[in-house]
C-alpha cells in the first residue's frame, strides 16, 4: 500500500519521503497534513510522512494538533530535509515587476527578511504546498493570480522551464525540517536504538499552580532530557491546554517507561505518538543512576521485600 504525503511531487515532504520510498508508484500525494493523516486513519494509506519541527519556526502546528485529536496513531521514522528555497517564474523578470507571489505558509515564514529587503511590496498568495504554487504557476500561466512561487529548487529536475529569479534566499541557511512517518499502532515498535526519542502528548489535566512542574519532575527524576515541548490550546474552551513533547530516549528504555507510568498516573489521558530511532547520529548519554540496571536492581530489591524476604 502507498505512503500518503504533502504533494504534489517536488515539495519538501516528497524530499523526505524519498529517503525511506524511493519509489513514486507507493506515493500518495494529498493536499494537506490533515488530509494525510486522514488516509491512514481511513485505511487509503499504510502510512503518512508529514513535517512535524523546523529548526527555524519551531513545532508544526498543523502536524501536532491533528496527530493530538482524532484516533491514536504512531510514528515509526523521522528524517531530516535541508531546507533550501528558490524564487522561481515562467520567464525571466526583474523582482521589481513580480507582483504577487504564491507559497506555502511555513515557506513563507522562513523568507519573510528576505522578501522585506528584496520586494517589500509583494503580495502573499497561499499555496497548499510549495510544489503547488510552482505548478500553478505552470498550469494557468498568467492566469495563476501570482507572477512568482518560492519552492524546493529540487522541483526544477521535472520542470526545467521554470526560470529561478533567485536561489538560497531563506532567512536561515542552516534550516533543516524534521518530518516524521506514521502509521496506525498495531505495528512492533521500532527497535531501541540508543539514540532514539519519543513523542507525547500530555493534556494539561489541571489548572492548579505547579501542573506543569508536575509533569516535568516526571522527566527530570528519572533523567529524561526533553528536546522540544511545546503548549497548543486544545480548541476546547479559553485556556484549556496540551503538550507536546519530545523526548530523548525509548519507551523500552526503562527510565523512560517509569516516566511515562508517572506521567500517565497523574495525567490518565496522556497520548504515546511512539518511540522510533533519531535521524541524528550519536548515542543518548544517561548517567549511572538512570541506567536500565539502576531500575532493575531497585526494582529487584523492593521485590524481595514484597516477598518478605
Ligand atoms: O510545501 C512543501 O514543500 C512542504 O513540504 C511543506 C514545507 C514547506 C516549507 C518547509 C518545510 C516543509
Amino acid at each position: 500500500m502507498s505512503i500518503a504525503f504533502l504533494g504534489p511531487a517536488g515539495t519538501f515532504t516528497e524530499s523526505a519521503l524519498r529517503q525511506i520510498e524511493p519509489d513514486p508508484a507507493h506515493h500518495l500525494p494529498v493536499a494537506s497534513v490533515p488530509a494525510a493523516l486522514a488516509a491512514v486513519r481511513d485505511g487509503r494509506a499504510a502510512s503518512a510522512v508529514v513535517p512535524i519541527e523546523n529548526s527555524v519556526e519551531g513545532g508544526v502546528t498543523a502536524t501536532l494538533d491533528a496527530l493530538a485529536e482524532g484516533t491514536e496513531l504512531r510514528i515509526c521514522a523521522e528524517m531530516l530535509v535541508p531546507i533550501r528555497f528558490a524564487l522561481v517564474a515562467l520567464r525571466p523578470m526583474e523582482l521589481a515587476q513580480v507582483r504577487a507571489v504564491a507559497t506555502h505558509s511555513h515557506a513563507w515564514a522562513q523568507v519573510r527578511g528576505w522578501v522585506q529587503e528584496n520586494m517589500p511590496e509583494v503580495e502573499y498568495i497561499p499555496a497548499s504546498s510549495t510544489a503547488a504554487g510552482a505548478l500553478g504557476l505552470l498550469a494557468s500561466g498568467e492566469s495563476a493570480g501570482y507572477d512568482a512561487a518560492i519552492c524546493s529548487p529540487a522541483i526544477l529536475a521535472a520542470h526545467p522551464e521554470l526560470t529561478v529569479l533567485a536561489d538560497d534566499i531563506g532567512d536561515n541557511r542552516a534550516a533543516v525540517t524534521r518530518f516524521v512517518q506514521v502509521a496506525e499502532p498495531g505495528e512492533q515498535l521500532p527497535e531501541r536504538t540508543g539514540s532514539d526519542r519519543t513523542t507525547l502528548v500530555i493534556p494539561l489535566w489541571s489548572d492548579r499552580a505547579g501542573a506543569l512542574l508536575e509533569i516535568l519532575e516526571q522527566f527530570s527524576t528519572r533523567g529524561v532530557n526533553l528536546s522540544r515541548i511545546e503548549s497548543r490550546p486544545t480548541g476546547a474552551s479559553l485556556g484549556d491546554y496540551f503538550f507536546s513533547v519530545d523526548l530523548d530516549g525509548h519507551i523500552l528504555d526503562e527510565r523512560v517507561s517509569e516516566a511515562v507510568v508517572g506521567l500517565r498516573r497523574i495525567c490518565p489521558t496522556t497520548r504515546f505518538l511512539g518511540s522510533y530511532p533519531r535521524a541524528e547520529q550519536g548515542v543518548t548519554e544517561v548517567e549511572g543512576r538512570h541506567t536500565d540496571g539502576a531500575f532493575r536492581q531497585a526494582r529487584d530489591w523492593v521485590q524481595q521485600l514484597r516477598e518478605g524476604r
